[in-house]
Order: structure tokens, then C-alpha cells, then sequence
């Protein structure tokens, strides 16, 4: 097989004795979208941080395009692109001088500079917008600059992270296409955090599922939520609901696991739609009060929730801080 686009071997970051990342191992194939997925603090970006040459592991080791992040880090360097969650760009430049600076800075001459702007420019779709300052440039546009200037120079691998933070659903939308394009039409392999699971399940082939500073669980998309199998159905029931009215539902057939948290029954239903009249006839049998009825099929929240027993955004109370953090400095960037 050939060799992989990145290999690490229990990659460890420690903080004053706190083990931001925990014997990591991971091997990405050349080509592939590969995502972290986890919530805020779980150590995604030291991970990323480590594979970049910018924080050198407290044990573990690493290789990025076959370069070892510890003894060639000039070698890795200019095998990678890397776009980080706050902005690097000069707002006081136009997207093209912004790009164009990046080319010099890595040694390409002008003909090769000027020819490789209209390229990555024409593949975010910001070539109108070439000769705009920064500062007048929207928050979606700003990132997409990010991103082309992250591929000015031909990496191989390219580190996007969190490449939506604070966007709108819309404007997340339209920076997915861009990656996409970029791993198909230039083959540049990607490595992208994320802490919002719609993002990891519709771009990334595969996605490692951190939680902690430790990967849980590493498949495609597809394959993590068929671990979960059933769909899940949440009852909204009264506050006093008793054991005996929980296993009253969790014995109706198809029920295949049934989890409480206060007034939310989480139950795992196979063919849900079929059982769902049952499950309701058994609650009311049985003296319970349902406010209200809901069902999905498994989605990557369910996976991360199985593993860790906990969800997400429940794990992200510093999160909301670090977007409102990263939109401000976008807005100020604007004004
Ligand atoms: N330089 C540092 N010194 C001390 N602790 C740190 C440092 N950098 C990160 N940490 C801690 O390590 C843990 C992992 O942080 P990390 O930034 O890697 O998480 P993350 O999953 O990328 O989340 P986010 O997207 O919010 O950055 C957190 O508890 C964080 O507070």
C-alpha cells in the first residue's frame, strides 16, 4: 500500500501534567477528507498543531507526508497548508495582495505567483472580488480567502481548522463545496476539525470521533451511525415518571435500548415507525404522560453519545465563548 498522508503513533500533548491529547494513533490515506470530530476542548486543534510542526509533542511521534514532524519539520512544512480558526489575513490588503504575499513568502516568482492566484482564486469563486480590500469582505468570503491562500503554494495535505466556525447554515454550505472541489479537482488530501457533526457526516469520508484527547471511534460516517442501528425516538413524559412506567415502553417489542435523562426518554426503536403507535398504547397503559413524540434516524451526535455518554454541545460550554470570540474579531475586521 502507499505510504500514508499522515501517520501517528501515540501523538501526546501534555499541559502542566494535563493530557490535552492522549496517545493518539491515526493514519490518513493520500486523498482522503478526513475529519476530527468532538466538542470544544477535546484537543482537535493541538492535534492539528502537533501534525503542523507548531507544537512539539511531549511523546509520540508522527509523519506528514512521509516527513517526521520532530526532525524535518522544514520538510512538513512545506508539504502542508494550514488555515487556523482566526483570521490571517491582512484587512488591509485586497484578497489578490493577500495571496499574492503568501506566494512570495514561499519563493514562487511572479509568473507563477500571478498564474496560481487566478487559479485558487477561480476555485473559491472570488475572482470578481480579487481587487477588494479584506475588510470589506464578508465573513464567508474572508474564510474562503483563507482557504485559497492555504493551497497557494501546492500543499499535499491541507489542515482546515474549524473552516465554519461562527458561519451561518448558508454560507457553511458554500464552504463545504469549495473543500470538496479542492480535494477532488486539485487531490489535495484534508484534515479538518469540526465540533458541528452535520459537517463531519456530509464532507469527510472518514471521521475520528474525539473526545478528551483521545479518538472513541474512527470509520466512515456511515459506518459509525450503523453501530447505533435502530432509530431513535425521544418522549418528552411527565417529571414523575417511575421505573416501572420506563420499562413499560422499553418492553414494548423493537425497543432496543431505552436511556432516561429527567423528562427525556431516549429509546433506540427498530422500524420505529411501526412501533411508535405501540410504544404510545403501553406508555398510557401504564399511567404515563407523553408531551411529546419525536424520531431520527442515528446521526453522528447519537455515535458521540454512545461512546462517551454524553452529547456534543452538552460538552461545549466553553464553545459558545470561542464562536462569539471569533465572530467579534471577524466584525471588528469588517468596520
Ligand atoms: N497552550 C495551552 N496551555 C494549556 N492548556 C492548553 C493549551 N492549549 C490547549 N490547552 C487545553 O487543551 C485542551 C484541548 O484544547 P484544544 O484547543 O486542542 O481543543 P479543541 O478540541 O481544538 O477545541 P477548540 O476548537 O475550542 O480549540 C483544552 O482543555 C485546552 O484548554
Amino acid at each position: 500500500m502507499d505510504a500514508p498522508a499522515i501517520a501517528a503513533t501515540g501523538l501526546t500533548m501534555r499541559f502542566n501534567g494535563f493530557a490535552a491529547v492522549d496517545g493518539v494513533d491515526l493514519r490518513i490515506e493520500k486523498g482522503e477528507l478526513f475529519g476530527l470530530l468532538g466538542p470544544n476542548g477535546a484537543g482537535k486543534s493541538t492535534i492539528i498543531k502537533m501534525l503542523t510542526t507548531m507544537l512539539r509533542p511531549s511523546a509520540g511521534s508522527a509523519a506528514v507526508w512521509g516527513y517526521d514532524i520532530k526532525k524535518e519539520r522544514d520538510a512538513v512544512r512545506s508539504s502542508i497548508g494550514v488555515v487556523f480558526q482566526d483570521p490571517s489575513v491582512d484587512s488591509q490588503l485586497s484578497g489578490r495582495e493577500n495571496l499574492d504575499f503568501h506566494g512570495r513568502m514561499y519563493g514562487m516568482d511572479r509568473k507563477t505567483r500571478e498564474a496560481r492566484v487566478a487559479e485558487v482564486l477561480e476555485l473559491v469563486d472570488l475572482t470578481e472580488k480579487a481587487d477588494v480590500l479584506m475588510e470589506d469582505y464578508s465573513g464567508g468570503m474572508q474564510r474562503r480567502l483563507e482557504i485559497a491562500r492555504g493551497l497557494m503554494h501546492h500543499p499535499n495535505v491541507l489542515f482546515l481548522d474549524e473552516p465554519t466556525l461562527g458561519l451561518d447554515a448558508q454560507t457553511r454550505r458554500y464552504i463545504w463545496r469549495y473543500i470538496e472541489r479542492m480535494n477532488e479537482d486539485e487531490g489535495v488530501t484534508v484534515v479538518l476539525t469540526t465540533h458541528y457533526m452535520e459537517e463531519a457526516d456530509h464532507l469527510c469520508k472518514r471521521v475520528a470521533i474525539i473526545d478528551q484527547g483521545r479518538i472513541v471511534a474512527l470509520d466512515t460516517p456511515e459506518s459509525l451511525k450503523d453501530l447505533i442501528g435502530a432509530d431513535i425516538v425521544t418522549l418528552e413524559v411527565d417529571d414523575s415518571v417511575t421505573d416501572d412506567q420506563v420499562r413499560a415502553v422499553s418492553d414494548v417489542d423493537g425497543v432496543e435500548a431505552a436511556d432516561r435523562t429527567g423528562s427525556i426518554l431516549r429509546l433506540s426503536v427498530d422500524r420505529s415507525e411501526a412501533r411508535i403507535p405501540e410504544i404510545i398504547l403501553s406508555a398510557s397503559r401504564a399511567g404515563l404522560l407523553i408531551r411529546s413524540v419525536s424520531m431520527h434516524e442515528p446521526t453522528l451526535e447519537d455515535v458521540f453519545l454512545k461512546f462517551t455518554g454524553k452529547k456534543i454541545r452538552e460538552s461545549e460550554s466553553a464553545g459558545a465563548g470561542r464562536m462569539a470570540a471569533v465572530q467579534s474579531r471577524m466584525r471588528t475586521r469588517r468596520h
